[in-house]
């Protein structure tokens, strides 16, 4: 299906276009009166070579959002575009394939191999895909992230924030559409969370890199270019180039609002939303 142009939308998509796409993205987990519905008709653009931080209280829905943006997870309703591909209808095959080729990932757990070397790890999806890396490419990778002398250790040998920046490695070397990041510094002390988050920020800025990160901390928030908000499985608002107070700040205000509605309600987010289109950005 091709995708829908802008007009019902208010989708603010950048000069370089849209990474990934989602409109009325529903995802309900279990069924009957157990149903939880973890995404409610979420409708969002990420914009190509920015950096999108996605926050929100716990079970508000963001690795959820992240699953089905990523092809990981298959979606209850709705259409999810990675750059101008449906996602949403692929086979199980071909969504392997994609996500392989296209996306690069990051977990809180790092999930790298552990009898396998840091150079190893880097290239062990491409080696997978039966590509070759892009060598001057990978060098440069691999010195931007300061991993020079760290090539031949096995990962119990390295820091957590070595095996972050060689899971950021691994992530970088296919030159992926996108980077999803999920909890990247939630493992890591704040000195080598504020690193991998500078090798994040420099992999946009430098590299051309997409980025979406989940992430509980405002001050890693704070790295992005925009912050989108959920709240009871709905993007309830979006902050452009946030600071770590302005991202507290607004935490807080859903926070009150949750304290202060009236039971069975959702807490307000409605009232917090400030458009019906889409979360993007330009
Ligand atoms: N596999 C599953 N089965 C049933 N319910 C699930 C499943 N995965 C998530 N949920 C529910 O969906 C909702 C959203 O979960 P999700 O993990 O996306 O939230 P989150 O914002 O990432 O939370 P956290 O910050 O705690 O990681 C929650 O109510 C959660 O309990």
């Amino acid at each position: 299906m091709p995708i829908p142009d802008s007009a019902p939308f208010t989708g603010r998509s950048g000069d370089a276009g849209t990474a990934a796409r989602a409109r009325g993205l529903t995802k309900a987990y279990g069924s009957g009166e157990t149903t939880v519905l973890a995404l409610d008709s979420v409708d969002v653009d990420i914009a190509r070579g920015r950096f999108t931080a996605v926050m929100g209280p716990s079970g508000s829905g963001k690795s959820t959002l992240m699953h089905c943006l990523a092809g990981l997870d298959n979606v209850s309703a709705g259409q999810v575009w990675l750059g101008d591909t449906e996602i949403t209808g692929l086979k199980e095959r071909e969504l392997t394939q994609l996500r392989r080729d296209r996306v690069g990932f990051m977990f809180q757990s790092f999930n790298l191999i552990p009898t396998l070397s840091a150079l190893e790890n880097m290239t062990l999806p491409m080696d997978i895909a039966g590509r070759k890396p892009d060598q001057a490419w990978l060098e440069h990778v691999i010195d931007t992230l300061g991993l020079r002398d760290r090539l031949k250790h096995r990962p119990a040998q390295l820091s957590g924030g070595q095996q972050q920046r060689v899971a950021c490695a691994r992530a970088l070397v296919a030159k992926p559409e996108l980077i999803f990041a999920d909890e990247p510094t939630g493992n890591l002390d704040s000195r080598a969370g504020l690193e991998v988050l500078g090798f994040l920020r420099d992999a946009v800025d430098q590299l051309g890199q997409t980025v979406v990160m989940v992430t509980h901390d405002p001050g890693a928030a704070a790295h992005s270019d925009l912050v989108l908000f959920l709240g009871d499985g709905r993007i309830v608002d979006d902050l452009e180039r946030p600071t770590a107070d302005a991202v507290l700040e607004r935490m807080k205000r859903f926070d009150a609002l949750h304290a202060t509605a009236p039971p069975g309600t959702s807490g307000g987010h409605g009232a917090a939303s400030p458009s019906d289109g889409p979360h993007g950005q330009s």
